[in-house]
């Protein structure tokens, strides 16, 4: 699906969906728990799907309702040979260990993207604990013949997160203690935050040193737990750019004291100079003229596509810094929004691991290829705001990753769409 934009004045007060990675993470402790968990405000995207079927294909019964789910967690056993995470990088890496806690063979699948994803920390561990694993040129599909065991873990901490939260949910149920060693700087640290968070709710003990060495005690058991999943602030960041850029919306009942890392969007926006505002449980930015600021996004890498859109509207120079990681999501995020943006009048120096960015005043319309890519979709979304023509954006329907009902919200919220099959 294909949607054009016409520039439209955005404004209304608007829900944002419940945070993907709290509700993966909720998902998988409540089906790893014996008994009844409740799990409230779930949004059927295709990643929280690809997680439900995860956790079914390793023995949870999932009962779906309109907004919550009611598990029945169960040990982990082999009820279907195959997990497909669809395009979700936390759905393969949370499950690759979690699945392997069950000694038999398993199969994981991808699709698009994914499959090129990187998957080399769990292969070096198969390599080293001599489980034997086959795959193609790409890193998807992947058999694996046995399960893992417990024991001393040397992970980087500097390609992605989802390892270790991979491996903090698997490494306590398994007979016997084990140590996971960050032999890197720790990047994303906020979502091993929510990790290690989600898993003492659920009844989980990590001993956390200093985010360099995690202590898991064996024989653990998860016990249910009902959660109500909160708003989610890496969504919330394309509502609040827009706000910059002259929209007028506002973000009810987000939790302003929770853990996740992209809260962080908050500060970026005050560093470009405009005001971020809580009142009557609500959540907006000042629309303003903002200024180009020095983003470092090590430890909020999903904020780069929306900020990249704000900071080529801003006044001079900005720096986006620590953001080659960027370049291992949906799509390589710094090379495909600099030559969309480029398309609609921006002006941007790629470097490897980050941007220079130069201001300017407005966008012409034209046509973006989303790359497939939610986050990229979603901020040439608000891109349009500031465009003095059309903006067409291919194969946007891509949103269902994170955020199915996105373009109707932004339809609510005035925008005007047309559709193209
Ligand atoms: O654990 C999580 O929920 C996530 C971790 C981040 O990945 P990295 O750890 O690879 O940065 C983030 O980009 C992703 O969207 C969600
Ligand atoms: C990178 C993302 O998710 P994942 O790694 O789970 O595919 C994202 O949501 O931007």
């Amino acid at each position: 699906m294909n949607v054009t934009i016409k520039p439209s004045k955005l404004e209304g007060s608007i829900m944002i969906p419940p945070s993907k990675s709290l509700s993966h993470r909720a998902i998988i402790a409540a089906s790893l728990a014996l008994g009844k968990s409740v799990i409230s405000n779930v949004l059927y995207s295709k990643d929280i799907k690809a997680t439900i079927e995860a956790m079914r294909a390793c023995g949870a019964i999932i009962e779906e309702y309109d907004d919550y789910l009611v598990i029945y967690g169960s040990k982990v056993k082999r009820v279907k040979s195959m997990i497909n995470a669809n395009e979700s990088g936390s759905t393969i890496r949370f499950m690759i260990p979690i699945a392997l806690v069950c000694d038999a063979p398993m199969e994981f699948r991808g699709e698009n993207h994914l499959v090129k994803r990187p998957l080399d920390t769990f292969l070096e561990i198969f390599d080293l604990q001599g489980i034997s694993y086959e795959r193609g040129e790409d890193y998807l599909p992947l058999k694996v013949k046995s399960g893992i065991k417990s024991g001393v873990y040397k992970v980087r901490g500097d390609i992605s997160s989802q390892f270790i939260t991979g491996l903090l949910y698997a490494l306590p149920i398994l007979d016997g203690d084990s140590k996971i060693e960050i032999t890197t700087t720790l990047e994303s640290k906020g979502y091993i935050d929510l990790t290690l968070d989600m898993l003492k709710k659920f009844g989980i003990q990590i001993e956390n040193r200093d985010y360099k060495e995690f202590y898991i005690k064996g024989n653990q058991s998860y016990t249910p737990c009902d959660y109500t999943i909160e708003g989610d602030f890496s969504q919330s960041a394309f509502f609040l750019v827009a706000d910059c850029l002259g929209a007028n919306i506002k973000l009810k009942a987000m939790n302003m004291d929770s853990h996740q890392g992209d809260k962080k969007i908050l500060k970026d926006i005050e560093d470009f100079s405009s005001k971020i505002h809580y009142e009557n449980d609500e959540l907006y930015a000042d629309s303003i003229k903002t200024k180009g600021a020095i983003i470092d996004f090590s430890q909020s890498p999903d904020l780069g596509p929306a900020l990249t859109v704000l900071a080529s509207l801003s006044e001079g120079k900005s720096e986006f810094i620590n953001a080659g990681r960027l370049r291992i999501k949906e799509c390589d995020r710094i090379t495909c929004m600099k030559e969309e943006l480029e398309k609609l009048g921006a002006n941007i120096i790629e470097h490897e691991d980050g941007m220079e960015i130069f201001g300017v005043d407005s966008f012409t319309g034209g046509v973006i290829d989303s790359h497939n890519d939610h986050r990229v979709a979603m901020s040439f979304a608000m891109a349009s705001i500031k465009a003095k023509g059309d903006i067409k954006i291919l194969n946007a329907g891509c949103v269902s990753k994170s955020y199915p009902n996105f373009w109707e919200v932004f339809e609510r919220l005035g925008g005007k769409i047309e559709y193209e099959e």
